[in-house]
């Protein structure tokens, strides 16, 4: 059969960091894409609110204000969907997909949200939705996943997904800052999303870790379920006392198998200072992933930014032009597994997790109040494995860290609404997870 070569007529949503990294990227490999895929990757229309905005930028194309005026374009293959949030980029998506043409997008907090329609709209009329961009940026880690390890049972996925939060617990352990000035830097370097809270909250890591866990297990995309806890609280002697135990803070997405369902959550995480992902420094993006047969395996890169996000948009249009062709039965199915073998298992919360645990009190400063806290502890089944107390003369409170060996965060919860209780303490307890990745799947 002869090849098509005429050009893929590419549509593009939003003209900031990703849509101008994807128009460069495009620009500057035509050539090398064009011997990839056969034929050139056009941007035929483009929708720009602010022209004054594209830096000298050249765009060959048609450049309407109105993003709708590109999806309604009949001249169009593929609509790229670069403006990020949900709404219009929702609606937008479902109505590129019913007028018959592919979409590529980097909004991860839309297909977290509405992943199960679009797929759905999309699997309906033979479409395809690339992603790629939308998890860890250059990082090509939906293709690991789909293509790659498909051979094996995925066990877990664990992940710095977010270069914002990286960067700042980054500098609040090499530098000494504090949160608040670690933020405004990661702002200022443009790594931070338009609403910073995203970063910092944890809910961009939790669109992503939701999305892998579904490639990586065949399970429809359920964000509500993931547990989310963000940096905000972390002091700097937290970053400090955590090196002294032998371990670096990260955000991690952390996803796994478990024999009565799956585990989802992010969350700020001691990991051990040795292990490969404690040396992934600033805004870097790393993930791990646990399969049957390959064992472990790391892919590392730089997860934001212009032209490493526009990588993976470009190599997701390489994919479709590839494939646009083809009998969509014979393309990847989107989540991996086919359509009608996703399974719902069930996503465990997080009562039923087990983990070690790093807690630091603000306990008065007088004698017995550790005892009261191991009692406490121990009351619940929960043991003591390591222990740091600071002496601070003459201060009403001193600051214990205590690490517990792994137990079931059931016991732990209820150990600490008892010790809350406990007149020596003064203040809410922080519990941080641990994981000894080494010892675990
Ligand atoms: N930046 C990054 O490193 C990464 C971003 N992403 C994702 O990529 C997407 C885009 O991010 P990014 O490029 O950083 O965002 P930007 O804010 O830099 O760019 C978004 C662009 O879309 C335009 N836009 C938004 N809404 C509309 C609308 N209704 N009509 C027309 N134009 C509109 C904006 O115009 P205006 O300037 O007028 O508001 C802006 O030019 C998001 O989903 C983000 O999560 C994914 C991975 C990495
Ligand atoms: N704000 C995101 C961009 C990439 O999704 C980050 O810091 O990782």
């Amino acid at each position: 059969m002869a090849l098509d070569t005429a050009p893929v007529r590419v549509g593009i949503l939003g003209m900031g960091t990703v849509g101008q990294g994807t128009v460069r990227v495009l620009q500057r490999n035509a050539d090398e894409i064009r011997r990839r895929v056969g034929r050139e990757l056009r941007i035929c229309h483009a929708a720009v609110r602010k022209p004054e905005r594209l830096h000298g930028l050249e765009l060959d194309a048609r450049v309407s204000a109105d993003p709708w005026a590109v999806v309604r374009d009949p001249d169009i293959d593929v609509v790229v969907e670069v403006m990020g949030g949900i709404d219009p980029a929702r609606a937008l998506t479902l109505a590129a997909l019913e007028s018959g043409k592919h979409v590529v997008t980097a909004n991860k907090a839309l297909l977290a949200l509405h992943g199960n329609e679009i797929f759905a709209a999309a699997q309906a009329r033979g479409l395809m939705v690339a992603f790629e961009a939308a998890v860890a940026g250059a990082i090509p880690i939906v293709k690991t996943i789909r293509e790659g390890l498909a051979g094996n049972r995925i066990q877990s996925l664990m992940g710095i997904i977010n270069g914002t939060s990286n960067y700042i617990l980054t500098q609040m352990y090499r530098e000494s800052w504090d949160f608040e000035r670690a933020l405004a830097a990661a702002q200022e370097l443009g790594y931070a999303e338009a609403d910073p809270s995203l970063d910092v909250d944890g809910g961009d890591a939790a669109h992503k870790i939701t999305l892998m866990a579904s490639v990586a297990f065949g399970i429809p995309v359920d964000f509500a379920h993931c547990h989310v806890e963000g940096i905000r609280h972390l002091q700097r002697q937290d970053v400090a006392f955590a090196a002294e135990l032998g371990y670096r803070i990260k955000l991690l997405g952390i996803t796994r198998r478990c024999d009565d369902g799956v585990e989802l959550r992010v969350h700020p995480t001691l990991i051990p200072a040795s292990h490969l992902l404690a040396s992934v420094e600033g805004p870097f993006n790393a993930i791990l992933v646990h399969s049957d047969a390959a064992g472990q395996s790391i892919c590392y890169g730089r997860g934001a930014g212009g032209d490493p996000t526009a990588s993976a948009v470009v190599a997701d249009l390489v994919d479709v032009a590839r494939t646009m062709t083809a009998d969509p039965s014979n393309r990847v199915p989107h989540l991996a597994f086919q359509a009608d073998a996703l399974t719902a298992l069930p996503l465990l919360p997080m009562a039923a997790v087990e983990s070690a645990y790093y807690l630091r009190i603000e306990a008065a400063n007088r004698p017995g109040v550790l005892a009261q806290v191991a009692a406490v502890l121990a009351a619940h089944g929960v043991s003591i494995e390591a222990l740091i107390q600071r002496e601070r003369l003459g201060a009403e409170t001193v600051p214990i860290v205590l690490v517990l060996h792994r137990c079931r965060e059931a016991d732990l919860d209820a150990a600490l609404v008892q010790m809350a209780q406990l007149p020596v303490i003064g203040g809410e307890v922080l519990r941080l997870r641990i994981e000894n990745i080494d010892q675990q799947g």
